[in-house]
């Protein structure tokens, strides 16, 4: 699945239960695919030291997808994820960092086979 993980040093009481329901449709359309292959996980109470702080909220986050990235796709999904998680969860967009990686289809994998090993098995 497309996933996004993100850690964070805000409460997880402070983290709206809808929030990853609500990041999927965004994370759909900036990254072009079905609502239903994406996964969300955000992890709160975490220490996080963010350029050499760690009292104010900041964030961490990593994006895994098979394709549809690249230098003018992130330019797009780094602003819009980072719009949506300053005003979420309060993270200023400058203490909020994101890695992106496109992955091949032979390292993912879902129901026992690699995504790869399935989209042959389609044709
Ligand atoms: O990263 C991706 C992972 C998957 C799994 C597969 C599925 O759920 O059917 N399709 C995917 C697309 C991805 O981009």
């Amino acid at each position: 699945m497309p996933c996004l993980k993100i850690l964070t040093n805000i409460p997880k009481s402070q983290i709206p239960r809808d929030f990853v329901d609500k990041i999927i449709p965004l994370l759909a359309k900036i990254l072009k695919k079905p609502e239903n292959k994406f996964t969300c996980v955000i992890s709160g109470d975490c220490y996080i030291s963010f350029a050499g702080e760690s009292k104010s909220p900041g964030a961490t986050a990593t994006l895994e997808s098979i394709g549809n990235l690249g230098p003018n796709e992130n330019r797009v999904i780094v602003k819009e994820l980072t719009d949506f998680i300053e005003k979420e969860i309060g993270v200023h967009r400058d203490r909020f960092f994101l890695t992106f990686y496109d992955l091949s289809s032979y390292n993912v994998a879902k129901s026992g086979v690699t995504v790869e090993a399935a989209s042959e098995s389609q044709k």
